[in-house]
């Protein structure tokens, strides 16, 4: 088994690559864990509460379910991966059923933040964009797909997806072992990390 991890900050490309190295690779050899389907459980809290949640810090995720998933994976074992609504902010009361694979990759921004979630990659690769091109892409995905307007977003990127950004996800840059720029669209890097795939299944 292969787990690859790939991080990067938001908007920076992470979703767009990890679809580009799933084309054309056997839908039965790998499979993908998001980072957002383990957000807190915030059942508890109302809508208003949940809206103030600072979703870019590492305390916003479980990542003891995550390890805890990631292990049991690796022992051959099937999980329940929870859905996540950005909508809702919350937990849906759906899972989705994973099965083990040859190949896992595993994406989100916070991933090599956590020591035990970083020592289970065998491949760990930073998506990189610069800070505008992230805010543009991210203003328009959130509007257009997760139900936000200009101001939630802005005063969003204000207030913590920048500092947290500097703070717990820029640094993880340096335990990748691939960095790609992602400014653009950049199929050579994909195309490389497709040939490791393929290698190894
Ligand atoms: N290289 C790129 N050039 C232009 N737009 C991109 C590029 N990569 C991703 N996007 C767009 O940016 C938005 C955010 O990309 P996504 O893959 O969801 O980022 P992440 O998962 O890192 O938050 C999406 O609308 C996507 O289509
Ligand atoms: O309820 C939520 C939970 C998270 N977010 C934001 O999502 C991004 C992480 O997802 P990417 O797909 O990597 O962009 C993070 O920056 C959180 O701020 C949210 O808006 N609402």
């Amino acid at each position: 088994m292969l787990i690859i991890g790939i991080a990067g900050g938001t908007g920076s490309g992470k979703t767009t690559v990890v679809n580009q190295i799933l084309n054309e690779l056997p839908d039965d050899e790998v499979c993908v864990i998001s980072q957002d389907s383990y957000y807190n459980a915030t059942t508890n809290l109302s809508y208003e509460e949940r809206t103030k949640i600072n979703f870019d810090h590492p305390k916003a995720i479980d990542f003891d379910l995550l390890v805890k998933h990631l292990t049991q994976l690796k022992k051959g074992e099937i999980i329940e991966q929870p859905v996540y609504s950005f909508v809702t902010h919350n937990r849906t009361e759906d899972t989705h059923i994973t099965h083990p694979k040859k190949v896992i990759i595993v994406e989100g921004i916070l991933i090599f933040n956590s020591k035990r979630l970083r020592d289970l990659f065998d491949i760990k690769i930073f998506v990189h964009a610069d800070a505008d091109e992230r805010l543009i892409r991210r203003t328009r995905r959130d509007i257009e797909e997760r139900g936000r307007d200009i101001n939630e977003v802005l005063s969003r990127y204000q207030n913590t997806l920048k500092p947290m950004h500097q703070q717990f996800i820029e640094p993880t840059k340096n335990y990748a072992d691939i960095i790609i720029p992602n400014d653009r669209y950049n199929t050579v890097a994909v195309d490389i990390v497709r040939t490791v795939i393929s290698n190894k299944l």
